[in-house]
């Protein structure tokens, strides 16, 4: 399929350009397991350049004024929805997801972008009232300086879009590393950055050896943030790198979302918002549920409906219109899930629903619910990141809030009630950046995304996705008279 998106080189100081020695690595199509293309093997040298290329643009783009920013992020937003078909083809291609999901991350991106070329014009300093008559104190507001941006595989585009546009509306410039099983998306931001007109070196995307690149991202003096998404243990071990120059940090990572239904819930709303919030993406979101705990008065009936709604799924590749599931990213992935359905039921769990490969075979799988699940199950206590929805029992609300806070993650949660009452308890008990009220779908670009605990450090999006690009200057001017 040809598509003006799809670049096979890097993106270094306006250029595109392929590794120093020529070498690439294959990308997949998930549906199909056939080669898609190829991007360049890069390491230490081109990460070098390119940081040196966002050096030397961010000279002059941090002088850019606010507007000028804004208005070519406008511009960049415009191209997004302009070509947005493009763009979900792109994505489903090389992720897998649904046209219809990736539509919707495309359209995600573009409201990002919109977003920050919105913020990029509120980023106020203050005049603060002084405790001396003959000075005064400003409080200013400046760019970091050169960002590094690492981002994952489930969300190609979104997870890039919300770490480049409020770097660019702060007046960062940025090195990006997409993730090598999803690098087509990431490269098109530097075909949509060139056609919206950003200056050469402001924006730069390298693709190749993760743990080279990232370790010219992490221990360059001059990058000054990294920002990455992805999981919790490749989190820590770049915060530990970053450690050596002191960089600002921005860490998205894994979750364990616990999806709560008391039994003063609308079921059949719960059962809706527990489709959207375990399927999304084949449950490849970190914000997915990743184990219902449902109240024992209405256990067996939110289990027979989830089941029921979970065998409507159409499985399928995701550029067939009719498919809601797509194919996990890889056979690791597959592997992974039957793993953690073996140890469900070797411990006591059964199936209701799915539990095996799909009969289109590959990477697809079918979507499936754990009965009768345990805290001590696999399922319960690690990132699942694939179609398998444990549910287990409780009996009241002390030990639903206890069940949901038994993890050192802290990303999203769900709760489904209609005690308004106990809706505000439970809210302020939960140990989560995130928490969704009879709604199993919450991120949204005016909400602060962010996780607790090891889930996370910082914000993405709502007003305060910007502040993390921002240094903040106190500066004392005196010998003003009285
Ligand atoms: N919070 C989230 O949104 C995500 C969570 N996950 C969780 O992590 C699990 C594993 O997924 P995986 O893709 O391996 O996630 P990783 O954390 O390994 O990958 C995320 C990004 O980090 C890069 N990376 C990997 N190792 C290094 C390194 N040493 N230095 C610098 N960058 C590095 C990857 O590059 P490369 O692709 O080249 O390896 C990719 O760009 C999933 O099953 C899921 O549970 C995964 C993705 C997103
Ligand atoms: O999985 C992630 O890392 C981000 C999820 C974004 C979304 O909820 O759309």
């Amino acid at each position: 399929m040809a598509n003006r998106y799809l670049r096979e080189q890097n993106y270094i100081d306006g250029k595109w350009v392929d590794a120093d020695s020529r070498a690439t690595i294959d990308v997949i199509d998930p549906a199909t397991s056939v080669r898609i293309g190829t991007v360049p093997r890069s390491g230490q040298m081109e990460t070098r350049r390119a940081i040196a290329a966002a050096d030397a643009a961010f000279q002059t783009w941090r002088r850019t004024t606010a507007l000028e920013r804004s208005q070519l992020l406008r511009k960049l937003h415009d191209l997004i929805l302009q070509n947005q078909q493009a763009l979900a083809e792109l994505l489903t291609l090389e992720q897998g997801k649904p046209l219809a999901e990736a539509t919707g991350e495309i359209r995600a991106s573009a409201a990002y972008v919109l977003w920050f070329a919105e913020e990029a014009r509120r980023v106020y300093g203050e005049v603060v009232p002084s405790p001396w008559a003959d000075r005064r104190i400003l409080v200013t507001k400046e760019p970091v300086g050169v960002v590094a941006a690492i981002t994952p595989w489930n969300f190609p585009s979104s997870m890039l879009a919300r770490k480049l546009a409020p770097a660019l509306a702060a007046g960062c410039t940025v090195v990006a590393k997409p993730a090598t099983q999803t690098p087509f998306s990431g490269l098109a931001w530097g075909v949509l950055c060139e056609e919206a007109g950003f200056p050469q070196g402001v924006v730069n995307i390298v693709t190749g050896s993760a743990g080279e690149i990232g370790d010219e991202l992490c221990f360059s003096p001059i990058v000054r943030k990294l920002t990455f998404t992805g999981s919790t243990e490749i989190g820590k071990v770049l915060l530990a790198k970053c450690a050596a120059t002191v960089k600002k940090v921005s860490m998205e990572l894994g979750g364990n979302a616990p999806f709560i239904v008391f039994d003063d819930a609308d079921i059949d709303r719960a059962v809706e918002g527990a489709i959207t919030s375990k399927y999304r993406n084949s449950g490849q979101t970190c914000v997915c549920t990743n184990r219902f705990l449902v109240q024992s008065r209405i256990y067996d009936r939110f289990v027979e409906k989830l089941a029921a709604e979970t065998g409507k799924l159409r499985v399928g590749p995701g550029l067939e219109p009719r498919t809601q599931q797509g194919p996990l990213i890889d056979l690791r992935a597959v592997e992974r899930v039957e793993e953690l359905i073996r140890d469900a039921i070797d411990k006591g769990a059964g199936i209701a629903i799915g539990g095996k490969r799909h009969a289109l075979g590959g990477n697809f799988f079918e979507p499936t619910v754990i009965s009768g699940a345990g805290s001590e199950m696999l399922c319960m206590k690690e990132e699942i990141f694939g179609p398998i929805a444990p549910v287990s029992r409780f009996e009241t609300e002390e030990e639903a809030i206890a069940r949901a806070n038994e993890t050192e993650f802290g990303l999203a949660a769900y709760f489904y009630t209609a005690d308004l009452a106990r809706a505000f308890r439970v809210m302020g008990s939960l140990k989560y950046g995130m928490v969704g009220i009879n709604e199993g779908l919450i991120t949204t670009v005016e909400g602060p995304f962010g996780g607790f605990k090891e889930s996370g450090i910082g914000k993405e999006g709502g007003r305060q996705g910007i502040d993390d690009y921002i240094d903040t200057k106190y500066v004392c001017l005196g010998g003003l008279g009285s």
